[in-house]
């Protein structure tokens, strides 16, 4: 879907892609990087509306220095900032983007309205866009991308402003836009954690360079500690502690799962062998407790990413970079 080569975009005082190397495929994709990491100056560049400095991309096939009006036919961008009129409403303004992007006036109204109903908006589309909440801006944004029916789209930061649940519908929005109708997707967000459960792939820049892409289960894959949680009984009030203790015996170190609500009732421990599960089996069953859950934790994208930053810091400041 999207290649870029060796691709650089330098502006007088700061480079904001250096030598960008990627191929994303179908499917949603998350771009991640700080605010400042080259997001925006990348999809500007795939839209062919911005020139690089050097390298090249192609979007679809096409090649982003020369082609860049058969892109944006074919791929739709919602942009970060706010850029909606105040004083028109929802209807008018997408029916005007699809007409922009060639529809016919019949076909534009009724794709507006499908378009519009798919992200959320119903009796509010007719009133003007300046009452309207962030979310339903978002929305809108949302809307007038995919009113043409791309094969694509570029979402930039749609998840801005939005509070946590709000957050939450966006993202099943954007996962469903792939699912409901098979538009590939690049999302950007300054937030690691919040595009692993929407993304199949992740692409992590910083200072405009390629830091990991990998598929997102590749980030996520199993650790090897191993998470337990047991009931209490009546001979053990309290049945994580008997478990510990039963686990001390054997010289085998425990942790409990954290500060989160609950989590203290979780008991970790590092899997040596497939034999640890049976370990685990005998040992509760010798306590005479109940068995609630036994899981390999999951790396969570944040975290990977947080150790290969330190690593990386690491090695800088051993080779005295
Ligand atoms: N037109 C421009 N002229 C000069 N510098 C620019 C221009 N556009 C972007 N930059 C700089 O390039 C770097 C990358 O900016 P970019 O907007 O691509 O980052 P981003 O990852 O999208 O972050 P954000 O989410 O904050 O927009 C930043 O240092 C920014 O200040």
């Amino acid at each position: 879907m999207i290649a870029t080569e060796s691709l650089s975009k330098r502006f007088p005082r700061v480079t904001a892609l250096d030598r960008l190397s990627m191929d994303i495929g179908p499917g949603v994709t998350g771009l991640v990087g700080a605010n400042g990491a080259g997001k925006s100056t990348l999809i500007k560049i795939l839209l062919g509306l911005s020139p690089a400095t050097e390298g090249r991309a192609v979007v679809l096939g096409l090649d982003v220095a020369t082609e860049g009006a058969a892109i944006r036919e074919r791929v739709g961008y919602m942009p970060e900032h706010d850029c909606l009129p105040p004083d028109v409403s929802a209807t008018e303004f997408v029916v005007h983007m699809a007409r922009m992007s060639g529809l016919p006036p019949t076909a534009a109204r009724e794709r507006t309205a499908d378009t519009l109903r798919h992200v959320g908006l119903y009796e509010e589309r007719y009133r003007p866009i300046g009452g309207y909440s962030t979310g339903m801006k978002q929305r809108v944004k949302l809307a007038q991308a995919l009113v043409h029916d791309p094969q694509l789209v570029f979402l930039d930061e749609p998840t801005n402003g939005l509070d946590p649940v709000g957050r939450d519908d966006m993202l099943d929005l954007i996962r469903r836009v792939h699912t409901d109708f098979g538009i590939s997707v690049l999302v950007t967000s300054h937030l690691l954690g919040e595009l692993e459960r929407t993304c199949d792939h992740v692409v992590v820049v910083d200072g405009g360079k390629l830091l990991r892409s990998s598929s997102t289960t590749d980030f996520t894959q199993t650790t090897t500690t191993l998470a337990i949680e047991v009931t209490d009984s009546d001979e053990h009030p309290d049945g994580t502690r008997a478990l510990r203790e039963a686990f001390a015996l054997r010289d085998i170190e425990t942790t409990t799962g954290g500060e989160l609500p609950g989590a203290g009732h979780t008991v970790l421990i590092t899997t040596q062998s497939d034999d640890t599960y049976d370990l685990v089996r005998d040992i509760v069953a010798e306590l005479g407790l109940g068995l609630i859950r036994m899981e390999q934790r999951r790396h969570h994208i944040a975290e990977v990413f947080r150790s290969e930053t330190d690593n990386e810091r690491k090695e800088a400041v051993t080779h005295g970079g």
